[in-house]
């Protein structure tokens, strides 16, 4: 291997320890205990982990954390009419609706029914909107967190060509907005790409994200290329013993480090960064509702 690994899980705690910093200056200089909420609707087992998650460490770091749990069956008035209550309750800085949301649920409206302002997921057609257009926006964690590794190992990310590969709402496109706004060159790619990997293999900065286990192989990167993989993959892992699995993520990673210049892990490089961007994020919507200044190297 010839990659340098860009330790996400690392990356995310210092991220952890500056929040923690701000949120102590806030508390004693202006009285403020920054507030998420989480809301949670049905049981979906992955999406408790996360929420179990962002719980205990929004606490870790001094912060204010409301859970809210509804079951599954739960109507989109009733969690209407929960956001409603969380967009008018000052105690609460951040609102998130963990996604996926039951099928009977429609997410664009839910999401779009939160406050802008306390949007921490950065999801809102407004915070969409002024990311697209430059200004100062609630931008999505995920994206938020390769943004921050990417600066953090290349200082400048100027001039050089950028491909990321997956056109979600809440990676794909943003992530692409984000790598436009530092002056790279930016190519979305898809699923319906011709020559993706000629595509890929021009790239400086390579983001995956197409949520397909190990699709990209270490023959698409350009030697000493960045590889920032997104994807979390369970895929079987008969070497482990029978019924058990493993994480990947989008990209082949042992291929793929043998020719990369850097190259996120998974598990440990994009997921942890996701939760420490949120907690960020958080903090960096408190100041701006109490006026104050924002911090630094937290936002895009
Ligand atoms: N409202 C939102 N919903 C969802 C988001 C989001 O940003 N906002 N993102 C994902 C889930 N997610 C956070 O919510 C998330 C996913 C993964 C990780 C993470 O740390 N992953 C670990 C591996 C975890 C494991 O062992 O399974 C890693 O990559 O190292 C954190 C947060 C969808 N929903
Ligand atoms: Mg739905």
């Amino acid at each position: 291997m010839t990659a340098q690994i860009i330790d996400g899980k690392a990356f995310a705690a210092t991220v952890r320890e500056k929040v923690a910093g701000h949120v102590a200056r806030l508390k004693e200089e202006h009285g403020i205990t920054p507030g998420l909420a989480v809301v949670l609707v049905g049981e979906d087992p992955a999406s408790q982990v996360y929420v179990r998650s962002k719980g205990k460490q929004t606490v870790e770091v001094g912060m204010n954390s409301f859970e809210h749990k509804l079951a599954a069956e739960t109507s989109e008035a009733d969690l209407l009419a929960l956001i409603d209550r969380l967009n008018n309750d000052p105690d609460v800085h951040g609102i998130l609706v963990q996604l996926p949301l039951p099928k009977h649920l429609n997410e664009d409206l839910v999401i779009n029914a939160i406050d802008p302002a306390k949007d921490v997921d950065g999801f809102h057609i407004s915070n969409v909107g002024l990311l697209g257009t430059g200004q100062k926006a609630m931008v999505p964690c995920t994206p938020l967190g390769c943004l921050m590794m990417l600066r953090d190992h290349h200082g400048s990310l100027s001039g050089m060509d950028a491909v990321v590969i997956g056109r979600s709402n809440i990676v794909g496109k943003p992530m692409a907005q984000l790598l436009l706004g530092d002056s790279c060159t930016v190519t979305i790619a898809h699923s319906r790409t011709k020559d993706l990997a000629e595509v890929v293999r021009r790239a400086d900065i390579v983001v995956a994200a197409v949520g397909r286990p190990q699709m990209v192989p270490g023959d698409w990167i350009k030697p000493g290329a960045t590889v920032i993989d997104v994807g979390i993959n369970r895929i079987d892992a008969p070497e482990k013993g029978d019924g058990k699995t493993r994480l990947v993520g989008d990209v082949d990673f042992d291929s793929a480090a043998e020719v990369a210049g850097a190259i996120t892990p998974v598990p440990g490089g994009v997921g942890p960064m996701t939760i420490a961007c949120l907690l960020a994020n958080t903090v960096t919507a408190c100041c701006r509702a109490h006026g104050l200044a924002e911090p630094e190297g937290l936002t895009a």
